[in-house]
């Protein structure tokens, strides 16, 4: 809905212009008529002078107004003290309708509150309220990319069983997802070419899921026949970056990952798709939006169930991804969107929080009521919450080996900690996260700044 969406835009400008619509709102409803003069278009064009006036019926009936014997008393309205114009017209059935009025200057803010308190209006401002200064979904899911996305890139194989029990300490911190490996071409990715023996080691892991990446019908069938119950595709809005990654151009790869999605269909095997550089490419630099929501439609055409947007090189700030999520919010449902926020920059926990944030106004409803005057009712009605999916790495493993010069994923320890630090649910034990154990094994401190410093705690502790 076209109004909609600029109201959208105009209300994420800020929380100030918010709480002015809100407290405008009250001034929305005004059938206060005082006093009759005479326009030209209208039947009848009233002054209100003091705002203490409301329509009591002098006999206690109700029955239509009629322009010029309207009775009215002193109401309750108190803070109405501002001088407004009122515009009067007759309707087809003879029902005088109110065409026009002119809003009051907005000073007098507790009588204000005291409309707001007094009426049903009350429970959807709070909503508003609720929606735009905290409106941050309760529950976040954390899908643990460490074992595949950081482990891809390490210079030395790191070997099965350590892949294994890394998985298996993860699962045991309560990540109810985890990336566990690729079923890719082993010339592309010697790192994980033991995909098929992870896979078998942990079929009887219970507690998380196992997506494992598959880029085309042969990937897959391996990763089914090795047990696999989830699957992810991965294509790219970079034109050039896909031809990197996976040796094909952006339609080829949609090609094949049709036939990849249909075959999971068939098995009810449900798919992830990831889409990498939503932001910015190596070679190609700035990616348009409008690029990554076209690949993000026909990801959602073909049947995936969660859609993650990689920013691949961890290069986006607010600035760029705003828009981006903008873009393919336009045409996915917010819901089955997942972030995925490399760190090169210093800018993924930020970008985090904004997409955690990023609410839509879907709809925006304006309500008729003709009992006796006509009034009128707008609502803005912001039915999305933000994005509560959210990709990372243990110790912020990670990078791509096709995007030289990125770095790893934000680390899980410091998205973890930063939830807590807002209350935000994620099931996630931190104290179990903080694992020493793949630092140990890879010889080099945890790149999370909470696990760090909270080991130093707990050493100094000890
Ligand atoms: C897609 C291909 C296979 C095309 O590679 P290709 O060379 O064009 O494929 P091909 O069909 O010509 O096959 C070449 C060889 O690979 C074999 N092959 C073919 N397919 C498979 C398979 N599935 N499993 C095992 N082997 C396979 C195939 O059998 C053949 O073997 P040969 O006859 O030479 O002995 C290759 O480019 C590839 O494997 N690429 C994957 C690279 C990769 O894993 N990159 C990292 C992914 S992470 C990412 O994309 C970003 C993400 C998701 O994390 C989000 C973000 O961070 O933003």
């Amino acid at each position: 809905m076209p109004a909609a969406k600029g109201l959208d835009k105009i209300l994420r400008r800020g929380s100030l212009f918010i709480r002015t619509l809100v407290l405008m709102a009250p001034y929305i409803e005004e059938p206060h008529l005082v006093s009759g003069l005479s326009c030209i278009g209208y039947d009848t064009v009233r002054s209100v002078t003091s705002g203490t006036c409301m329509k009591t019926p002098k006999d206690g009936v109700t029955h239509s107004p009629k322009s010029g014997n309207h009775e009215y008393a002193r109401g309750v309205h108190s803070w109405r003290k501002e001088m407004r114009t009122v515009y009067e017209r007759k309707n087809i059935n003879g029902m005088v309708s109110l065409q026009r009025w002119n809003f009051g200057p907005l000073e007098n803010v507790p009588g204000a509150w005291n409309w707001i308190w007094n009426s049903k209006n009350y429970v959807m401002l709070n909503f508003l309220y609720a929606l735009f200064l905290k409106g941050i979904p309760g529950y976040v899911k954390i899908v643990e990319v460490g074992p595949r996305d950081g482990l891809q890139n390490e210079k030395h194989i790191v070997p099965t069983a350590v892949k294994v029990e890394l998985i298996k300490l993860l699962v045991s911190s309560g990540l109810p997802v985890v990336d566990a490996t690729s079923f890719v071409s082993p010339k592309w990715l010697p790192q994980l070419a033991d995909a098929k023996d992870v896979m078998e080691a942990i079929q009887n892991v219970e507690g998380a899921r196992f997506p494992v990446l598959t880029p085309n019908l042969k990937g897959f069938e391996a990763a089914v026949a090795a047990g696999a119950k989830e699957v992810a595709i991965f294509a790219s809005a970079s034109e050039s970056f896909s031809r990197s990654n996976i040796n094909c151009s952006i339609e080829d790869s949609l090609t094949r990952y049709r036939d990849v999605a249909s075959a999971a269909r068939n098995l009810s095997i449900p798919v992830r798709g990831y889409i990498s550089c939503v932001v910015e490419c190596p070679v190609e630099g700035s990616v348009p939006p409008a690029k990554v929501a076209y690949v993000a439609k026909a990801l959602s055409d073909m049947g995936c169930s969660e859609i993650s947007l990689g920013d691949t090189l961890g290069v986006g700030t607010p600035g760029t991804v705003i828009p981006m999520l903008e873009a393919v919010t336009d045409v996915v449902p917010v819901d089955m969107l997942a972030v995925h926020f490399h760190d090169t920059y210093g800018q993924a926990m930020l970008n985090i929080l904004v997409s955690l944030q990023f609410s839509r106004i879907l709809q925006v409803f304006i309500s008729i009521n003709t009992s006796e005057y006509l009034i009128i009712y707008i609502w803005f009605i912001a039915l999305s919450m933000g994005i509560s999916t959210v990709d990372s790495s243990v110790s912020g493993l990670g990078g791509c080996p096709y995007a030289k010069g990125a770095s790893g994923n934000v680390a899980t320890e410091d998205v973890v900690y930063m939830l807590n630090g807002i209350e935000m649910k994620t099931n996630v034990e931190l104290g179990k996260l903080i694992l020493a154990f793949i630092s140990k094994h890879l010889g080099r401190p945890s790149g999370s700044k909470a696990a760090t410093s909270m080991s130093k705690v707990t050493a100094r502790a000890s």
